[in-house]
């Protein structure tokens, strides 16, 4: 078999045409648009580039998009400020703390200051635990878990009963919210980590395999179940000295062409999660912005 591939850039885009659609008629509205503030603590590159491509974005859709970049050595003690005050700003619906923080800033205690109503990444307590109670119609979702999930249902549809989901993976900010999610689509679940015996064999049960595990290629071809749908959340930038000296290049947490050769459908890397994950925080402003306005929740790539 040969996968099909997911393609998360054309999924994004049309995520991205919905989120534009529900700006200009909550504009007509409430004479505003939604607001979406990306905080950047430090220099680093890549942070840097994600978090221009998120203000570009913004603005594509029609927000009112700010940034802060404040520099390393900010204290947590500034940090909170800064989130204070975003958070009393009426015209700001969404809110995102760039990840990773700088070591003497605790990640827990900035992301717990955040207003939840306006917690668009989804990784405040209050929103963890709606979620985790099934309060969908009151929850931010994080937004990696959230694309994965429109690029699943784009293979297999809105129900998962019957299929094994092995989630590979235990972090805060994908494995465990995407686990959620799977559940609540009525899918089996599990959730494998570095400590779990034989993973290449329990992978292999997987009808539906996420990696998230932050390790390049590390899921195998013969760990993938022929007929699997592959969700592929990695995103390494590994030495490519083929392409020239110093030059780097993108891979996932799956060997992508061993996989591709078994699966029924595969997300690449780059081009299938990344996409989406702008996306659905462009969304999750959007619905932020509803909410906080007492305006029906709009859904998103249904
Ligand atoms: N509070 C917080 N929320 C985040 O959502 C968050 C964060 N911190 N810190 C960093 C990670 C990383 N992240 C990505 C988003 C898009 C792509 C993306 O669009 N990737 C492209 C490739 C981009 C490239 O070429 O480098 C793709 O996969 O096709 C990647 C990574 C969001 N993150």
């Amino acid at each position: 078999m040969t996968a099909r591939i997911i393609d998360g850039k054309a999924a994004a885009a049309a995520v991205l045409a919905e989120v534009k659609a529900r700006v200009d008629a909550f504009r007509a509205t409430k004479g505003r648009p939604p607001g979406l503030a990306v905080v950047l603590v430090g220099e680093d590159p890549a942070s840097q580039v994600y978090v221009r491509n998120k203000g570009r974005e913004a603005e594509a859709a029609g927000f009112r998009s700010e940034q802060h970049t404040l520099p390393v050595t900010t204290s947590q003690a500034d940090l909170l400020a800064l989130v204070a005050r975003v958070n009393a700003d009426p015209g700001i619906d969404g809110i995102l703390v760039q990840l990773p923080l700088p070591k003497d800033i605790d990640a827990e205690t900035v992301l717990t200051a955040i207003d939840p109503a306006k917690d668009v990444d989804g990784f405040h307590p209050v929103n963890v635990g709606l979620l985790g109670s099934g309060a969908t119609d009151r929850a931010l979702v994080p937004c990696t878990p959230a694309g994965s999930m429109i690029l699943i249902e784009s293979v297999l549809g809105p129900s998962l009963a019957g299929k094994h989901a092995v989630v590979v993976g235990r972090s805060n900010i994908v494995g465990k919210p995407i686990a959620q999610l799977l559940l609540q689509r009525d899918a089996t679940v599990t959730i494998a980590h570095s400590r779990t015996a034989d993973l290449a064999a329990l992978c292999r049960q997987a009808d539906v395999l996420v990696a998230a595990v932050g390790r390049p290629e590390m899921v195998r071809g013969d760990w993938v179940k022929p007929g699997a749908v592959v969700i592929d959340v990695g995103i390494n930038r590994i030495p490519a000295p083929e392409k020239g000296e110093g030059k780097t290049r993108l891979v996932g947490d799956v060997a992508y062409a061993e996989a591709a050769a078994v699966a029924s459908a595969i997300t690449p890397v780059p081009g299938g999660v990344g996409p989406m994950t702008i996306a659905l925080l462009m969304a999750n402003t959007v619905t932020a912005a509803h909410l906080r306005e007492g305006l029906a929740r709009p859904r998103f790539g249904a």
